[in-house]
């Protein structure tokens, strides 16, 4: 089973290590190094996996995930090239950081050193993330396959242009946290309309579930699917036009335009 070292176990490093525990990989194939040993502590105590060192995570992975923040990554890898590492040992380097590109990588790794980069999202941790994946210079197709296999037990995977990640982040990296503040700004408008808080919260997801479900099962657009629960003069076409009045299109447009050009700024662009 291919060996994998999580570096930085903190909302994605965990996502991931639990979601490809509950797809069936075995607690030894996965190591992680995380900075702060409290927490270090805790995923093992979690997961029953190693915690370690960067050095030594690497060394006996065969694939190496960077999971920290683009501020450190300067600092892990520092830490990673002191290693021997090996691509011609079919080891390779899998980044989930937002912003920063392969080459980045790619400077600092031994030369012709495999790095694929990754934008997942947090819904990993139930098997149901999504992916998208660019290989860099010297990813090779077998390189992005084993990848791809990884994060298929996961969720879903989509290859895009490297060129494109700034943009993915702002729609599905960040996109759990648009769902999550819709859900929460309808529970406490359920509340304030007279539910209680544990009703409002079951109606709020499980109306979230079923509207995903049928988003993703039913082969029908997002448009016509909205269509279909407005009945002309009804209740949901009173509530839509309030939201339209609140310019909620717009500020989703602008969100994801914030987002990417975030993105674009963490990766050392400009916006
Ligand atoms: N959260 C999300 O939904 C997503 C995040 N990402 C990307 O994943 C990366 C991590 O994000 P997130 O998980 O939210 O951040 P967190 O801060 O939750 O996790 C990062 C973890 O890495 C640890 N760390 C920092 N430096 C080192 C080091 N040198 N060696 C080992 N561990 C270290 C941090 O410890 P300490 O806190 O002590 O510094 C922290 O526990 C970011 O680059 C982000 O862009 C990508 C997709 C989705
Ligand atoms: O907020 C962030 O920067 C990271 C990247 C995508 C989701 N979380």
């Amino acid at each position: 089973m291919t060996r994998i070292a999580v570096i930085g176990g903190g909302r994605i490093g965990e996502a991931l290590i639990a979601g490809l525990l509950q797809s069936g990989r075995a607690p030894k194939d996965l190591v992680v190094a995380e900075s702060s040993a409290a927490r270090a502590a805790e995923l093992t105590g979690l997961f029953g996996i190693r915690a370690t060192t960067i050095a030594d995570a690497a060394e006996g992975a065969d694939v190496v995930v960077i999971a920290v923040k683009p501020d450190d990554v300067d600092s892990v890898m520092a830490e990673l090239t002191s290693v021997d590492l090996d691509g011609d040992r079919e080891q390779l380097v899998v980044t989930l950081v937002a912003g920063l590109p392969t080459s980045r990588y790619e400077a600092k790794l031994p030369a012709g050193f495999p790095v694929v980069r990754v934008m997942s999202n947090t819904p990993m941790l139930v098997g149901e993330g999504v992916s998208a994946i660019a290989g860099g210079r010297y990813a090779k197709p077998e390189h992005l396959a084993l990848v791809t296999d990884i994060l298929a037990s996961v969720g879903k995977v989509v290859a895009v242009q490297e060129s494109k990640m700034d943009a993915v982040t702002a729609v599905s990296g960040s996109g759990p946290a648009y769902f999550f503040l819709i859900a929460e700004a309808m529970v406490d408008a359920g509340v304030g309309i007279g539910l209680t808080r544990a009703t409002a919260t079951e109606l709020v997801v499980q109306t979230m579930v079923g509207s995903a479900a049928m988003l993703d099962r039913s082969g029908e657009s997002a448009a016509d699917l909205r269509a279909a629960v407005t009945s002309p003069g009804g209740t949901t076409a009173a509530a839509l036009r309030e939201l339209e009045r609140g310019g909620v299109r717009t500020a989703f447009y602008e969100a994801l335009v914030a987002a990417k050009s975030r993105s674009a700024v963490l990766g050392g662009g400009t916006e």
